[in-house]
């Protein structure tokens, strides 16, 4: 199952360190831009050529370090079809890589259009019996907030295709509280979405008593994740919000269980950019994801230990 795979090798590894794979054309280095530019001009190709070529990089430093990669779909999605090729090169070469990914997709809509979003990036498409894989990754994330069975057909493929989903539940932006936090029958909005992903979570469950389906909870909200965790004790975090949005290893600390598994931490600017911290030259950006990495790695790991939640 999807979990199963997860927390293999996020043993393997010892980290619980997702890099997020989110390309901005502005901060890609000069030396990958000019050569795409100089074949292609400055078309929309161009930059698509410029993002894999990057993302290749990135991955080839870290994917002996990190069990996972989170690439945002946006980043890709503006640039049409040539940010979309890019997005599924890049998602193939990390799994050839052995690295799980996770398509932070954020979809979700009534039934049969979420069947669709389903296929496309967890499953298939039929064409008079030839069977295609469009955008498939090992998981997704999805936004639940149009009701329960909007997640349907999510969780059919999961289940059939050992697959899964991280459902938004606290999410990390300074507004999530706005809608989130509101309170209906003495529960908070996002308590009663964790109700339900905890629920259907049971019927995917791993042999590692955690389930396929997860949760999105934000590395910026310390208390809510504490209560999340006793809620929705075999469901996986996927946290965002550590580095660039404030968020450190002392604040995640609650995401875990005690068995030190239970989530893991996504950083996509603070790792794919730490080439613009001192010591470093554009030259040295895949050498300064690594040690970035390495560093969140090891930040997280003594914090687990210091709180007696060693995993490996
Ligand atoms: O609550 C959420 C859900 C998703 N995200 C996504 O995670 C990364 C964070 O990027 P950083 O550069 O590490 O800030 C990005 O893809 C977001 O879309 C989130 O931040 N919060």
């Amino acid at each position: 199952m999807f979990i199963d795979e997860l927390v293999k090798r996020i043993k393997e590894k010892k980290s619980n360190v997702v890099v997020g794979l989110d390309p901005r054309i502005e901060s890609i280095p000069k030396i990958v831009k000019d050569q795409c530019f100089e074949k292609y001009g400055n078309t929309l190709k161009a930059v698509g050529k410029a993002i894999l070529g990057f993302n290749k990089e990135i991955i080839d430093y870290v994917y002996d370090i990190v069990p996972a990669v989170k690439p945002q779909i946006a980043f890709y999605e503006q640039y049409g079809l040539e940010g979309l090729k890019a997005y599924i090169e890049t998602c193939k070469y990390a799994k050839e890589k052995g690295l799980v990914v996770i398509g932070d997709i954020k979809r979700g809509d009534i039934g049969s259009t979420s069947e669709a979003y389903s296929n496309a990036h967890l499953g298939n498409v039929n064409i008079e019996g030839v069977i295609h894989e469009t955008f498939a990754v090992d998981s997704i994330t999805v936004n639940p907030y149009m009701g329960g069975d909007t997640l349907e057909a999510f969780i059919k493929e999961i289940n059939e295709k050992d697959k899964g989903m991280f459902v938004l539940v606290k999410t990390s932006n300074k507004g999530s509280g706005q809608l989130q936090d509101l309170e209906v029958a003495g529960k908070k909005i996002y308590e009663v979405v964790a109700e339900l992903v905890d629920e259907i979570g049971k019927q995917s469950l791993g042999k590692c008593g955690y389930s396929s389906i997860g949760a999105v909870v934000g590395a910026t909200y310390k208390e809510q994740s504490k209560s999340l965790r006793k809620k929705m004790p075999k469901t996986y975090f996927l946290v965002p919000g550590y580095g660039a949005q404030g968020g450190t290893a002392e604040d995640i600390i609650h995401c875990f269980n005690e068995d030190g598994l239970g989530a893991v931490i996504n950083s996509s600017r603070g790792i794919i950019f730490a080439y613009k911290n001192a010591g470093y030259t554009e030259e040295k950006y895949g050498e300064a994801a690594r040690t970035e990495a390495l560093k969140m790695r090891d930040a997280i790991n003594k914090v687990l230990i210091a709180n007696g939640k060693c995993y490996y």
